[in-house]
Order: C-alpha cells, then sequence, then structure tokens
C-alpha cells in the first residue's frame, strides 16, 4: 500500500528497543483515508476466503479490522485486555507479551460471538514477533472457529513472525514490510507482501 509506505517513511521513528513509532497513523492518531484504503485492501485480499467475521485485539488493531469489516460487510470482533463484568463465563482467555507496554497482558474474547461455524480472518495492525497472533489463534482454535487468513498493517520482517507462523497454514497478508531499521540508518520500508 503506497500511501502507508511513504507515510512511514515521512512520520516513522525507530526507538530504542527495536520499537517503530507510527503513532501519527496506527497508534495514537488515525487518518481517515489511509485507515479506510487499509480496510479497502483487506477486504479484496481476503474476500474470496468469504470470511464470516473479523477478530481483532485492543487497542491498535481495532481501527483497521472494523475498516476490513465495514467493507465486508460481516462482524468484527475483538479480544480484550481486561475481563468486562458483561462478559459471559466462560470467555476464550489467552496470554501474549505487550510490546508497547511491557509485560504479559491476558486476552478475552467472549464465547458469545466466537464458535463453531465462523469463518474467521484475523487483522492487527503489527505483526512483528507473532506472538500476539499465535495467541489469538490459540483462543480461535478453541472456540471451534475456522482460522482463514491474518492481515496487518505493519510487518517487522527482521523480527521473524511470519516464519514463527508458518504452522498455521494461513495466508498472511501485510500491507507495509520494515526490511530492516535501526536508530543510526533509520527505516528500509517497502510495500507489504
Ligand atoms: O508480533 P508481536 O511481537 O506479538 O507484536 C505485535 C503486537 O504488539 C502490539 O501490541 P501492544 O500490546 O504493544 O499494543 P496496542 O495496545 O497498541 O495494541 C501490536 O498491537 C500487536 O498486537
Ligand atoms: O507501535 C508499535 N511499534 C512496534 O515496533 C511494534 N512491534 C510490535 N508492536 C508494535 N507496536
Amino acid at each position: 500500500m503506497q500511501a502507508l509506505v511513504d507515510a512511514i517513511r515521512q512520520q516513522g521513528e525507530v526507538l530504542p528497543g527495536g520499537i517503530l513509532k507510527v503513532d501519527g497513523l496506527v497508534n495514537h492518531q488515525l487518518l481517515p483515508h489511509l485507515t479506510r484504503e487499509m480496510g479497502e485492501v483487506f477486504a479484496a485480499h481476503f474476500a474470496p476466503l468469504n470470511p464470516g467475521k473479523i477478530v481483532t485485539i485492543e487497542v491498535s488493531g481495532i481501527a483497521p479490522a472494523i475498516a476490513t469489516a465495514m467493507v465486508l460487510g460481516v462482524p468484527m470482533v475483538y479480544a480484550r485486555k481486561k475481563k468486562p463484568v458483561t462478559m459471559k463465563e466462560p470467555a476464550f482467555t489467552a496470554q501474549s507479551v505487550s510490546r508497547t507496554k511491557g509485560g504479559v497482558v491476558d486476552l478475552f474474547i467472549s464465547s458469545e460471538f466466537l464458535g463453531a461455524g465462523d469463518r474467521v480472518v484475523v487483522i492487527d495492525d503489527f505483526l512483528a514477533s507473532g506472538g500476539t497472533l499465535r495467541a489469538l489463534a490459540g483462543m480461535i482454535e478453541v472456540s471451534g472457529a475456522e482460522l482463514l487468513g491474518i492481515g496487518c498493517v505493519v510487518e517487522k520482517q527482521f523480527e521473524d513472525g511470519r516464519a514463527k507462523l508458518a504452522d498455521l497454514n494461513v495466508p498472511i497478508h501485510t500491507l507495509a514490510n520494515i526490511v530492516r531499521m535501526s536508530e543510526a540508518d533509520g527505516i528500509e520500508v517497502e510495500a507489504g507482501r
């Protein structure tokens, strides 16, 4: 997605600890024209798989996920990181590591909105180590739903998440690919794959 690649070139910053800051377009501020195009691109890519639900994780996955769900005309379900009292027991749960806040986080998906018979595409903002997507895939499997594919806005190729998720045997589509980055040399970004 060329507009996203251009925006990362203009706004992206490399922070200590191998974190790419794209707060002005993905994490803290959203640019509607970019978010809408993300949804259109993901929807066009995954429509042939005939998904019936989009699944994501709060908080930064929600925007590209709902943009995709709106184009496909299907519900969007998101994993929460704190279990609200309204969530019916038993919920599907897993743990992942928050890359931007540090520490292990618990994830909860309501069993009211995911289960056997659901055909699911997962959309998230970052594919880095793949740990978060692994946790989501586990919850989807336990629910009895079928995982059809994974879409992420930004892939950090050098963290190898794509290879680590190969055993899931589903297509992974990303919109921008960070080939390498460092505080000294900046960001090498290309179109996703
Ligand atoms: O492939 P991984 O190494 O698991 O990294 C990717 C995850 O890390 C971020 O979550 P984080 O909790 O940092 O951020 P958020 O609250 O902004 O969604 C991002 O939103 C992905 O879900
Ligand atoms: O804002 C972010 N920047 C990153 O580099 C990253 N990696 C995983 N999750 C991330 N979120």
